[in-house]
């Protein structure tokens, strides 16, 4: 067989003389590895036609060989690697299997609900084999990724203001997103950080509870008239749309009917984004974008993404030119005027005010603005909307819970319809218990990752564990919240744990952290606990429930957002029928 002319033009001009030496280090790595390996390229060899091989035919056998090889030479050392970094992987081959060049990626389930049983049984098998294991790992091919398997690994990560790069598989997120503050790292994440955080305080969400229980008022006079023809009501829907209606009004300052509108285009879009955006997650084929951008489902993407873009553009060109004119109209009262209207006392405005001022200042463009309108609106809807449904299932499967919250609100509201303002919420400690326990037992987001920019040695029980730079971690929330040595009966829904006295108030920190933790935490979890408890409030003071299934026994779907497969069946009645 001849070495084709092509492959000797290219090992002539392109293989400087200083990688002779690596070449013949590889040839003996190759040699010793067809030695040892015998029997298995001999097997490898028996599905090759038989016949003469041409030119052509050769080069691609090598070339596939060659890379397979690398592979699984690349493979082996960094699973040598994290026994060094005394980081253990599953032993189980019931629960999951290691293959030789793919690594556990080709054993995992297709289907979300299994995967995410599958991938929760991974943390038990590793936790039975060792005690003091704070982390495990599995192989994505030739890439590990680590997963802190108890509270204490997450911390040192959670905590670090050095780890804080999200993993590759947000790259998934840019063509909706772009780099907003949920994809973004280094500078442009710091200063986004910076200019964001204000519009989150307090004093300036409290302008936005007026909206928020508009909207909570039209999500209760809907399902008054659904009850009318059917008492059974699947919560997921009504409350998704809620709290889209919100988000759409609050974060882009957008007149907006969503949850009447049926088919409204822009919540379509973003419907099928999501839908979609969960195959391509699982499908490592999809993952580069030309094969993607080729493909029928990536070009149906595309399409979702044009509609959202253009809907977020139209609002966002609408607000500035109205603060263009007003700018114009106003001269040099304008600051005055209308800043002083929309700042609170330090300052600070609300998010898309926040925003257009930069704008204004040079500090961001109009592009910068859409990244993080549509952020927004991807971490501030269906999160908020799948803790809400799971709160709605615990509190139909609890009586005493549902008699309590009702008590609570009777004492708070009376037999008033006001609005609920921020002193009112303030008062709901027991719906405040509920909402906690809830987050514990099913926080939206069930895992997120970081890929590692330097080792992180962690000393923990007496050991020494390594987490090499380059690695990709993926934080556990769901199982982490569930730690049988941080939660007694872990598995079962108790608000009282966290009232006055109860476990929670001395736990370790880290066995909690619904939002994240430490510098990428959740910037917008004050506004996620006050949509909550307006729109729960609303409902505890009209409708009592009844939940047609049992929690713990509905499937659990963890794909970008941990949401109850079927959604949320309940029997809902009038309070006051
Ligand atoms: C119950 C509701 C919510 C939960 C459980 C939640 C949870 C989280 C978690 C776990 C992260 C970290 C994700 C990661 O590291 O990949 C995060 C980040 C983020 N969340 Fe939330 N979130 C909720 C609601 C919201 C709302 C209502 C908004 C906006 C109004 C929001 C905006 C964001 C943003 C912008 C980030 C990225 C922050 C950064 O990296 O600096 N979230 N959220």
């Amino acid at each position: 067989m001849e070495i084709p002319p092509v492959l000797i033009e290219i090992l002539k001009r392109y293989v400087p003389v200083s990688a002779q030496t690596q070449l013949q280090n590889a040839k003996q790595l190759l040699l010793t590895f067809i030695e040892n390996n015998d029997e298995l390229i001999n097997q490898a060899l028996s599905y090759v036609p038989e016949g003469k091989l041409n030119q052509f035919s050769a080069f691609a056998v090598i070339s596939s060989f060659s890379l397979l090889l690398y592979i699984h030479l690349k493979k082996t050392r960094v699973e040598k690697k994290m026994e060094a970094c005394n980081i253990k992987t599953v032993n189980d081959p019931s629960v999951i299997k290691n293959y030789p060049i793919f690594g556990h990626s080709l054993s995992f389930e297709s289907d979300p609900v299994d995967f995410f049983r599958q991938f929760n049984a991974c943390i038990d098998d590793v936790k039975a084999q060792d005690p003091n294991a704070i982390f495990a790992y599995a192989m994505f091919g030739f890439k590990p990724a680590i997963i802190p398997i108890r509270p204490e690994g997450a911390e040192p990560i959670l905590n670090s203001s050095v780890h804080i790069r999200k993993g590759q598989f947000y790259r998934l997120f840019e063509d909706w997103l772009g780099t907003g503050l949920l994809t973004s790292h280094g500078s442009k994440w710091k200063t986004r950080r910076r200019l964001l955080t204000p519009a989150f305080h307090k004093t300036v969400l409290t302008e936005f509870v007026e909206v928020m229980n508009e909207k909570a008022v039209k999500m209760v006079g809907l399902l008054d008239e659904k009850i009318k023809t059917d008492k059974k009501i699947n919560m997921l829907w009504p409350i998704t749309l809620c709290a889209l209606d919100i988000i759409v009004q609050t974060a882009m300052g957008a007149e907006s009917d969503i949850q009447f509108e049926e088919n409204n285009y822009y919540a379509s879009a973003i419907f099928d984004w999501m839908e979609i955006t969960q195959i391509r997650q699982k499908s490592v084929w999809y993952w580069p974008d030309w094969i993607w951008n080729l493909s029928p489902l990536g070009n149906q993407q595309n399409k979702n993404v044009e509609k959202m873009h253009h809907f977020t553009e139209k609002v966002i060109k609408q607000r500035w030119e109205h603060y263009k004119e007003l700018k114009e109209e106003l001269g040099d009262a304008f600051e005055a005027t209308y800043f002083a209207e929309k700042c609170d006392s330090r300052g600070r405005m609300a998010f898309l005010d926040t925003l257009l001022k930069c704008l204004d200042q040079g500090e961001i463009d109009l592009e910068g603005i859409r990244e993080e309108v549509d952020t927004f609106m991807f971490e501030g809807h269906d999160t908020t909307a799948a803790a809400m449904s799971w709160a709605i299932q615990e509190i139909g499967q609890h009586p005493e819970v549902l008699k309590r919250l009702h008590e609570e609100m009777e004492l708070v509201f009376g037999d008033s319809d006001r609005p609920a303002t921020m002193e009112d919420l303030d008062k709901l400690t027991y719906l405040e218990a509920v909402t906690k326990e809830t987050l514990r037992k099913f926080p939206s987001v069930a895992m997120f990752a970081r890929e590692m920019d330097s080792d992180l040695v962690v000393e923990k029980n007496g050991e020494k564990f390594v987490v090499p730079t380059g690695a990709i971690v993926t934080i556990p929330c769901y199982k982490l919240h569930r730690d049988e040595r941080h939660w007694e009966d872990p598995h079962k829904f108790d608000p009282s744990r966290w009232l006055e006295g109860g476990s929670a108030e001395t736990r370790y920190a880290y066995s909690y952290f619904p939002f994240s933790a430490g510098p990428r935490n959740c910037i917008g979890q004050r506004f996620a606990n006050l949509t909550a408890k307006i729109m729960l409030s609303h409902l505890l003071r009209n409708f009592t429930w009844k939940s047609l299934r049992v929690t713990n026994e509905i499937p659990v779907l963890a794909e970008i957002i941990t949401r109850p497969k079927g959604g949320i069946d309940v029997i809902l009645e009038r309070k006051h029928a």
